[in-house]
């Protein structure tokens, strides 16, 4: 059912934002009248950087997700010089940009965008993709105030299948190196707690001048929760940045976590809730 796309099946509206690659764009398809986003990279820039592969490979992860925390690639196309890539639209723009401009969130908001984050981290783990690079950059708002995860920096793990045709390899692995597939997934619990503490304080919590100070603080867990903090949300911060990865609190526990059980709006907010039938 995949359309062909060319630039001419839109109309190009107002520059959205850029990022490391290209530009994105609101979009609108002539055909069906949907808005979309369209991201537009250099084809040369991707030569550059040495990039195109990872890309590739990141547009066919992308397209095979399907989760409303996650934001949808719908297809893409290219020109002589230019890839495109046609992208849900995030209707409240950029997580950092809100971050910034209210300071930090309180525990209503900030509990509500962590849950939704960790059904999508759930989702991407079930899948053996771990994200890796989860921070406010990455994070996208929707028109219903729900959370997108967005970047395609994504890495895949070694899927379930490779591992039975290696079967004969993996037999001889000493355990610390099957774990530590394992730990890579968690590399997105620690993200996760790092993410809460800086919705709720406005700063990462291991954030130095200098780069050889953030690491010193990070293999310390040198970890100081500021007074205003709730002990609910404390705990959970603490669950996650735990320095034994299997000790970090699972992904499947948040929704009964008490900071998150604790802060549940009664019914979902007005505009994603139940509408009154009259
Ligand atoms: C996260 C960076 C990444 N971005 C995407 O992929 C992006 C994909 C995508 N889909 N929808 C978006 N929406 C917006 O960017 C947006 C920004 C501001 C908005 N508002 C401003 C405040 N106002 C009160 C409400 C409306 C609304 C939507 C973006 S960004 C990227 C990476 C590489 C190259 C370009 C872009």
């Amino acid at each position: 059912a995949h359309r062909q796309y060319s630039l001419d099946s839109f109309e190009i509206g107002r520059k959205l934002g850029k990022g490391k690659f290209g530009k994105v764009y609101c979009a609108r398809d002539k055909a069906t009248g949907y808005v979309c986003a369209l991201k537009v990279m250099e084809k040369k820039e991707l030569i550059h950087f040495k990039v195109e592969k990872q890309f590739r490979r990141e547009i066919e992860i992308q397209s095979n997700l399907r989760h409303p925390n996650i934001l949808r690639l719908y297809g893409h196309f290219h020109d002589s010089s230019r890839v495109f890539l046609i992208l849900e639209y995030a209707g409240q723009g950029e997580m950092f940009k809100v971050l910034r401009k209210k300071g930090r969130f309180n525990d209503i908001l900030a509990s509500q965008y962590i849950c939704q984050i960790a059904s999508a981290l759930s989702y991407l783990h079930k899948k053996h993709i771990i994200h890796r690079d989860l921070k406010p950059e990455n994070l996208l708002i929707g028109l219903d105030g729900e959370v997108k995860l967005s970047d395609f920096g994504w890495s895949v793990h070694t899927p379930s299948s490779r591992r039975t045709t290696m079967c004969g390899t993996l037999d001889y692995l000493p355990p610390e190196m099957v774990e530590a597939k394992d730990h890579d997934y968690k590399v997105d619990l620690w993200a996760l707690g790092v993410l809460t503490y800086e919705f709720l304080v406005g700063n990462p919590p291991f954030e130095e001048p200098a780069h050889k100070a953030t690491y010193k603080r990070i293999s310390k867990v040198d970890l100081k929760i500021p007074p205003f903090v709730s002990v609910e949300a404390a705990d959970l911060i603490r669950r996650l940045l735990q320095h034994q990865p299997e000790r970090r609190y699972p992904l499947d526990q948040i929704p009964d976590h008490p900071w998150i059980v604790k802060n549940r709006p009664l019914w979902p907010s007005s505009s994603g809730g139940q509408r009154r039938s009259s």
